[in-house]
């Protein structure tokens, strides 16, 4: 019988989600061990002199020798070398997980560096380290574990007051590849695009109010967290290579076709995407996003008259769905802020009929987004060929 006033959790890497979980963890009142590169040891225990059930270490072995159960919140391409200076030095008996976005590589690096009396429950938080948990999806991975254990993990997490998901590592990596990596791409190629045109997107009228404010602002969120958070995941998980690839050619077959003109071809392509994609939700469900919310969070005026764009980046992403055959809601289960946002915004605009005919014919006649769409193809192809090219490489080392 496990005694809980004794159990310690220790937490190897006090970065952003580090110090999340430390934080939270023990105001719930478990006693926290935590460290991150011994560097920082002196200005994390000065970060934490008022919180007496944070006790900072020197470094990792310090945190495995002493503590029950032990979570890794390190940059996932580093998690493999840093369980294996760490992991045989875990307490024996002890509950090991970590916090990287790509689970198979990090329960790999589990399976092969910790001892084998100790068990592996692992998780994810499907947001960032700002976001109040409460609600959102937590993924938990049983890999090796008995009941009580497993139990005790559920416990310490429970604070968080996240809606728990049942995964295994291969299937946590196939949903957010499908989810996290394909999303990202797209913001990714946004920004890319604005940034080779010089443009600030909330300065320039076309892109104020409406869907334009939920792709400006996701977009600088996305610039704004830590590079290695997005690189991870679509370099490391196995998967993301097919679904980005895919998104770029979507990109590109769609944007030829507007560019020849091919009306008929377009059309056929974006209504039989858009079927498959939406055509089991049905109308009587309510759609994800309101007018009211899309305008609130405008960074500049909104225009009284919103000028028509042809969202070549969302209809990519519908048709990119379709040749997949992924069902975006299927993985609302395990989707972060920006994935449900996206979701909403291509529902959105795939479920107003007069919306979706307005942008059928922006596509073929208009000039205005050309340029634009131009360099966001361009980019969308480079992102595409560097995830393939890394992963090949982050696979043969
Ligand atoms: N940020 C987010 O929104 C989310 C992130 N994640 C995942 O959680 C993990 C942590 O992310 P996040 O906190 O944002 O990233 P951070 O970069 O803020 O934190 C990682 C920390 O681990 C430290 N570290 C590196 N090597 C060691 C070591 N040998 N011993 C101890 N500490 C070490 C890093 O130091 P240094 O900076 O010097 O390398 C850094 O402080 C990542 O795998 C990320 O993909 C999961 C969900 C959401
Ligand atoms: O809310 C956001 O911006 C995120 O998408 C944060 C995020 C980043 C990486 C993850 O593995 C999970 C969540």
């Amino acid at each position: 019988m496990v005694d809980m006033d004794k159990i310690v959790v220790g937490i190897i890497g006090m970065g952003d989600m580090g110090k999340m979980y430390a934080r939270r963890i023990s105001a719930a009142g478990w006693s926290v061990n935590a460290c991150d590169k011994p560097e920082k040891y002196e200005a994390l225990t000065q970060e934490f002199a008022n919180n007496s059930s944070i006790r900072l270490y020197a470094d990792g072995r310090l945190v495995s020798r002493s503590s029950d159960v032990i979570l890794y919140s390190v940059e996932a391409e580093a998690i493999a070398h840093i369980v294996s200076l760490y992991g045989p030095s875990t307490k024996q008996g002890a509950i090991v997980g970590g916090q990287t976005s790509c689970k198979e590589i990090e329960i790999d690096a589990f399976r092969k560096h910790l001892p084998e009396d100790v068990q592996i429950v692992s998780c994810h938080s499907l947001h960032g380290p700002k976001i109040d948990p409460k609600g959102q999806p937590l993924v938990l991975i049983r890999e090796r574990a008995s009941d009580e254990s497993f139990a005790l993990v559920e416990k310490v997490l429970s604070c968080f007051g996240s809606k728990h998901v049942y995964l295994t590592a291969q299937e946590h990596d196939r949903i957010t590849a499908d989810t996290q990596a394909v999303t990202h791409a797209a913001f990714l190629s946004m920004g890319t695009a604005w940034h080779a045109n010089n443009q600030f997107p909330w300065e320039m009228n076309r892109y104020v109010g409406g869907i334009e404010n939920v792709k400006c602002n996701i977009m600088l969120r996305i610039y704004s967290n830590k590079w290695h958070v997005y690189a991870g995941l679509a370099i490391l998980n196995q998967w993301a290579k097919k679904q980005i690839r895919q998104y770029a050619e979507s990109v590109t077959e769609l944007f030829k076709l507007m560019l020849g003109g091919h009306r008929e071809e377009l059309e056929k392509r974006i209504r039989t995407a858009g079927e498959a994609v939406f055509g089991t939700v049905g109308n009587q469900r309510e759609l994800l996003l309101r007018d009211d919310v899309l305008d609130r969070y405008s960074l500049g005026n909104v225009p009284k008259k919103r000028t028509r764009n042809n969202h070549l980046s969302l209809l990519a992403m519908v048709d990119c769905w379709w040749k997949l055959g992924i069902v975006p809601y299927d993985h609302m289960i395990c989707s972060t802020p920006p994935f449900r946002l996206w979701l909403g915004v291509t529902e959105y605009l795939f479920r107003k009929p007069q919306l979706l005919d307005e942008i059928i014919d922006t596509a073929i006649e208009d000039n205005t987004f050309r340029s634009d769409d131009l360099e966001f193809t361009f980019a969308a192809r480079v992102g595409s060929a560097a995830v393939v090219l890394s992963l090949g490489a982050f696979h043969k080392s």
